[in-house]
């Protein structure tokens, strides 16, 4: 045994100080791994929509719905299912109008509970008692245990025992706090652990209360998508950064999420904008905002000519008097020329009054408590990419060259491609909020909007999507990653570049609409590549035609589930509706995977082979054990 080694084991004898505490641990960690792997689900693009979000949360994305079916085919009718389902997930609110319409009797406490614990049972199957245990809400932990694992006794009166704890909590009406308790434990043990790949925020009016509802989530984990890292420049005090996601949220009307959500008032933006330009003040408010985002965004790209975003240099590119742009050698035609604060000498220098607007909100988004919460959320849970279980999962892309090599690109003097690049955007970006230094806070505007940005990979034209009626300008060229989705020798070149060669390696990207409707399939290049952009955004549901997939992994396989539009929580609570989800099972494994197949299991066989090196210290004497 050399030193370290002696040291190691040491620290380790200090948590497992006999034999017998070695062996116990051991025999523990083995029965984990031949526990099957606990489920996975993947959703992505949220993009605000709370309600949504949260009943697909609730939910468990169609999970709770597909065991009531499997458990209670014949036990009970629709009717019942239904309102078992809607008991589940909206506990609190469908308890009080049970309660209002006097529907709730011992009798039905007695039912429920028992259908509730059937669940749990079920579900909890494929975990070690322990795991359930953690699970549980604390003040009914010992009772759920019980009622779970209870078995027989001779004569065959687990029945009546469980009967006797049910008419106990009746009886003393904890009925409503137990239905509740069972909910949580229920969901938790549903889903394992949820991946995010990326875009929580704009479109939508509540990602605020999206990030509220994960922060509270028992195990996750977060793959930036443009706009969240939009909004992380915006906190890190990136001015092109603030203007993107001011005017994203003003042309949306999600006034609140900036407002009270972040306490950044947008009063001094309103007041200039109504006495500089014309129309309605929401109208107003975005003439205003676009243009000083043209100006920070022209100023920040005029610093960087290495971003090469020089082609998204256009207001110097107006004629003023013609009231036109050229752009690539086209002359289009401007659909306003209503700039009064641009000088067109020097078209990307705010007015004094313009900076005193984006000073003010500079403030507001560098000081924001509620904001910095939330931001450092994102930066403790999250990251570019995430192998995890043989899976690569980020946001957008890794930039391609035309014939579907790693693009080489460089920065800062840096030549980077694939994985390499990858590690130095995530770098980038964290210095950017700690350090605030200027060229990485700058970088954060080239992760939200560079034609070669991981979270992006598109030429994105707001200007022309602003200020030309002429739609063929608005085309937003992409990547070549994107035109070879569909080849498999591709993904595997991408998996492998990440250290994946497994067959079970799955890329999962968000970011890019899948349009449902028109046919288009979510699962690309043989399976290698899942897009599972269904659109929860409301805005997008006409071209996506569903809200939404989640990606669900467990030990069986892959299945996508596409959700329908969510109505409202209000005719879930009062007519028991769900959203309506098709699943598609489209990878059945080999074999089983259990907890030893997975990252974990590997860590944990880590952990069983030191043991057993203590194990062999302590009995050739190497370390001594200790007598309590
Ligand atoms: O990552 P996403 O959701 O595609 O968002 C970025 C896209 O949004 C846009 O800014 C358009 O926004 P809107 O859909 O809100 O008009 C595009 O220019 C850009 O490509
Ligand atoms: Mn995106």
């Amino acid at each position: 045994m050399n030193q370290e080694q002696r040291k190691y084991l040491s620290l380790l004898a200090e948590k497992f100080p006999t034999r017998q505490a070695v062996c116990t641990e051991i025999i523990n960690l083995a029965a984990i791994m031949n526990l099957p792997k606990g489920t996975e689900h993947f959703m992505s693009d949220i993009h605000g929509e709370y309600d949504a979000f949260l009943h697909i949360m609730n939910n468990c994305s169609g999970v709770i719905r597909e065991k009531i079916e499997m458990i209670f085919a014949d036990v009970l009718n629709d009717t019942e299912k239904r309102a078992l389902r809607t008991l589940i997930y909206y506990p609190k609110e469908a308890l009080q109008r049970l309660h209002s319409e006097g529907r709730i009797s011992p009798k039905w406490y007695r039912e429920t509970l028992r259908h509730m614990i059937e669940i749990a049972r079920v579900l909890s199957s494929k975990y070690t008692r322990s795991k359930v245990r953690k699970a549980m809400p604390k003040e009914f932990g010992y009772i759920i245990d019980e009622l779970l694992h209870a078995l027989p006794d001779e004569d065959g009166n687990q029945l009546a025992y469980h009967e006797r704890i049910l008419d106990t909590i009746v009886g003393i009406q904890n009925g409503d706090e137990f239905i509740i308790a069972l909910s949580a434990l229920i969901k938790r043990l549903a889903v394992d652990h949820l991946h995010i790949v990326g875009d929580l925020f704009d479109r939508g009016a509540d990602a605020d209360k999206i990030i509220e509802l994960l922060m509270d989530y028992h195990s996750l984990d977060i793959q930036w998508g443009n706009h969240d890292v939009l909004w992380m420049g915006a906190a890190a005090g990136n001015e092109a950064c603030i203007a993107n996601v001011v005017r994203n949220n003003v042309r949306y009307n999600n006034i609140r999420i900036l407002e009270s959500g972040y306490g950044i008032s947008l009063r001094r933006l309103q007041l200039f904008a109504e006495k500089t330009y014309e129309g309605t003040p929401a109208k107003a408010m975005v003439k205003a905002i676009n243009v000083m985002m043209f100006k920070a965004e022209g100023e920040l790209i005029l610093r960087h000519p290495e971003f090469e975003m020089q082609d998204r240099l256009l207001l110097d590119k107006v004629n003023p008097e013609k009231g036109t742009v050229t752009i690539d050698g086209v002359e289009y035609a401007m659909n306003t020329m209503e700039f009064p604060t641009v000088d067109w000498s020097d078209p990307y220098r705010m007015t004094p009054e313009e900076r005193e607007v984006m000073d003010d909100l500079k403030r507001s988004f560098c000081q924001s408590p509620q904001l910095r919460r939330h931001i450092e959320f994102l930066y403790a849970v999250g990251s570019v990419y995430l192998k995890m279980n043989d899976n690569l999962l980020f946001h957008g892309c890794v930039p391609l060259t035309e014939d579907g090599q790693m693009e080489e690109v460089n920065f800062f003097g840096q030549f980077l491609r694939g994985k390499s690049y990858f590690e130095f955007c995530e770098k980038a970006a964290r210095l950017a909020y700690n350090t605030g230094e200027a060229r990485y806070v700058d970088f954060m505007f080239y992760l939200w909007g560079g034609p070669k940005s991981p979270m992006c990979g598109r030429v994105v034209k707001t200007f022309e999507r602003s200020y030309l009626d002429d739609k063929a300008s608005w085309k937003e060229p992409q990547d070549p990653y994107y035109l070879f989705l569909d080849s498999e020798a591709t993904s595997r070149m991408i998996l492998r570049e990440f250290g994946l060669k497994s067959d079970l390696s799955h890329i999962i990207n968000g970011h890019t609409p899948v349009h449902a409707s028109a046919g288009e399939n979510p699962i690309k290049a043989g399976g290698k590549l899942i897009v599972i952009d269904g659109g929860f955004s409301r805005a997008y549901h006409k071209t996506t035609g569903i809200a939404g997939y989640t990606l669900i992994y467990n030990s069986h396989g892959m299945r996508i589930k596409s959700h329908m539009p969510f109505e409202s929580v209000e005719r879930v609570i009062s007519e028991n509706l769900d959203i309506e989800s098709r699943a598609n099972q489209f990878e059945i494994e080999p074999y089983r995977v259990m907890v030893g197949d997975t990252d974990i299991g590997k860590r944990l066989a880590a952990q069983i082979e030191d043991l057993n090196e203590l194990l062999t210290a302590y009995r050739d004497g190497s370390i001594p054990e200790r007598v309590e």
